[in-house]
């Protein structure tokens, strides 16, 4: 025994590096033929291992490759070694679909956040299919299209303050201004103060509070690529070592929105104790947090502090920077595109001159006013299309057995995902200009419209492109912020552009896009000018004969 032992050691001593390189190579060949995968194309690198994907989103361009990869390769792309790509619509049905069993992958793990030592399993980020629908269950009333109205006076408190503080800080100040930062400021402050009845304060100090946004930001510098090889995760920021001394207290790795989170917790803690849960002080109904709360004190048993907190925490994760992204698109492709401007401002002032505004004072759109302008809505759905703020595939494994994606059988246990940035572009949906901003898309060809045919035709076509949105995910796991995000952009866009004329501060100017996970915008200054608000018709002419 000890002979072949000592053989071994000396074949080994003598030919080690032979033996790395065949361990290597079997290494590569398993992953190569991983689950049949072999099949797809792709980089042959992408094939043998996940550092290929790792390094492509370390580059920040990644939804600029994923395009190139579908457009040389077609439908299906192999991104790693146990991962694929799907471009057409064809494949969400069954990849998002109700109950079809497609569970998140481990990318998602990695968002999970850190509150004294513990991670935080939330809504967005949990892969236990159970578990979320359990969750879902307890939190969904607090987001249905009901629940709106009872959020619009809080989005209306931010949204009169940051008409303000761009007047005061920002019209004919000639450094311009950091439009997404601004509108991010703006984003943070509404979730705030939905979730909280409290701002956090960014609009009002025009500055990044607790450092927070610099923080999210990073978090998703960071979360992209490692999420690639959620394993590494487990050796940086979420390592035992560093996990169990925040526990015992000797450093706070408490993310700085989950300590906001927290604080305000504590501040509602005697109400929850006396089961009096009530809006707090100045705000007309209750806010997200104390609803977190209610549905505590209804689902004890499953809805514990640590999950209302998770959940209030997420607003922030969730909602900011993705509002942020979208907001920034809207306006972005507007000024780069002036007839389209030149056309919401006239439906804007039209609506104006028509008394369509109950607020002529400061600019404040309600939510309402702004569902009757047609060309708002298609400005809007056109931006979300060409810049959907999620910037990579989300990604979902195949349950066991296997299925069938888009004619594909996949085997199970593959990671397989859709990225909004190629459904979007789908020519037999959007049309063949898919990849120009053209609002024009979303609005019936009332040309066509004369017969009844045309008519049913603009219909479905119209039905088809918002079927095949996908900038708010889809499924079981589709944003449950979406009626608020809407709220907030159906609302600011037309605000400020009664209030505000808005150009770029150098009119050449590109934006520069970075793929964090979230694809945000750099480089957009914009200056701004005053505008008269349009008054009602008879308003008007009462001014002038007086
Ligand atoms: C324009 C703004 C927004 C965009 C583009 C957006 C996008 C998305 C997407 C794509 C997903 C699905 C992720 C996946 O399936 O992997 C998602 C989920 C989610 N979003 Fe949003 N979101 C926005 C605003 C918000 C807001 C304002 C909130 C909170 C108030 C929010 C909270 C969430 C939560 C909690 C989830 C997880 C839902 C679940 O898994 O049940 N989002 N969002």
């Amino acid at each position: 025994m000890h002979g072949i032992t000592d053989h071994l050691l000396h074949v080994l001593s003598q030919h080690w590096l032979a033996v790395c390189f065949g361990g290597l190579l079997l290494w590569g060949l398993k992953n190569r033929y991983k689950h049949g995968l072999h099949r797809y194309p792709g980089p042959f690198l992408a094939s043998i291992t996940d550092w290929w994907r790792l390094v492509d989103v370390y580059g920040r361009r990644s939804e600029v490759t994923h395009r190139a990869l579908h457009k040389k390769y077609g439908d299906v792309v192999r991104l790693g070694p146990n991962t694929l790509s799907f471009s057409s619509p064809k494949a969400l049905k069954t990849i998002y679909g109700l109950n079809k069993g497609f569970n998140k992958s481990e990318f998602y793990v990695v968002q999970q956040s850190i509150a004294k030592g513990h991670r935080l399993q939330s809504l967005f980020s949990t892969t236990d299919n159970d578990f979320h629908a359990r969750f879902r269950r307890c939190v969904n009333s607090a987001f249905a299209m009901s629940a709106l109205v009872q959020y619009e006076p809080f989005v209306d408190n931010t949204t009169k303050l940051f008409l303000e503080q761009t007047k005061s800080i920002y019209v004919d100040n000639p450094e311009g201004c950091d439009f997404t930062q601004w509108l991010q400021f703006y984003a943070f402050d509404v979730i705030g103060e939905i979730t909280y009845s409290k701002r956090h304060g960014f609009v009002e100090k025009n500055k990044d509070i607790d450092g927070i946004v610099a923080y999210l930001s990073w978090l998703f510098l960071y979360v992209a690529p490692i999420g690639q090889i959620p394993f590494l995760d487990r050796l940086l920021l979420k390592n035992p070592i560093y996990l169990k001394l925040s526990q015992w207290g000797f450093i706070d790795a408490t993310f700085p929105v989950a300590r906001f989170a927290g604080n305000r917790m504590a501040e509602r803690m005697p109400e929850l104790a006396n089961g009096d849960l009530k809006p707090v002080a100045g705000a007309k109904s209750l806010d997200l947090l104390s609803k977190f709360m209610a549905a505590h004190q209804s689902h004890p048993e499953f809805m514990s502090e640590t999950l209302v907190q998770t959940m209030a925490v997420s607003m922030a994760f969730a909602g900011s920077e993705t509002t942020a992204i979208s907001l920034s698109a809207v306006f972005y492709f507007l000024l780069k595109t002036p007839k389209a401007l030149a056309r919401l401002q006239a439906e804007i002032d039209q609506a104006g001159r028509d008394g369509a505004f109950a607020d002529s004072e400061t600019g404040l759109v309600t939510w309402h006013e702004s569902q009757r302008l047609p060309y708002l809505d298609a400005c809007i759905k056109e931006a979300f299309r060409l810049h959907p703020a999620a910037g990579l595939p989300l990604e979902r494994v195949v349950p066991e057995g296997g299925a069938d994606i888009a004619g594909h059988f996949v085997q199970g246990g593959t990671i397989v995902g859709c990225s909004a940035w190629l459904i979007h572009m789908d020519k037999g949906v959007f049309g063949d200009d898919a990849e120009i901003y053209r609002p024009e898309r979303w609005l019936h060809n009332e040309e066509l419209c004369k017969t009844e045919i045309g008519k049913q035709g603009e219909e479905s076509r119209v039905k088809e492109m918002n079927g095949t949105m996908f900038q708010f995910g889809m499924g079981s796991r589709t944003c449950i912020g979406k009626n608020i995000s809407l709220l907030e952009i159906y609302k600011l866009v037309p605000s400020m552009l009664r209030r505000f004329e808005i150009q770029f501060t150098d009119p050449k100017q590109e934006w520069e896009l970075v793929n964090a996970w979230f694809v945000k915008q750099k480089n957009f200054t914009t200056s701004f000018a005053l505008r008269d608000i349009v008054v009602p018709r008879e308003v008007s002419e009462h001014a002038a004969s007086a």
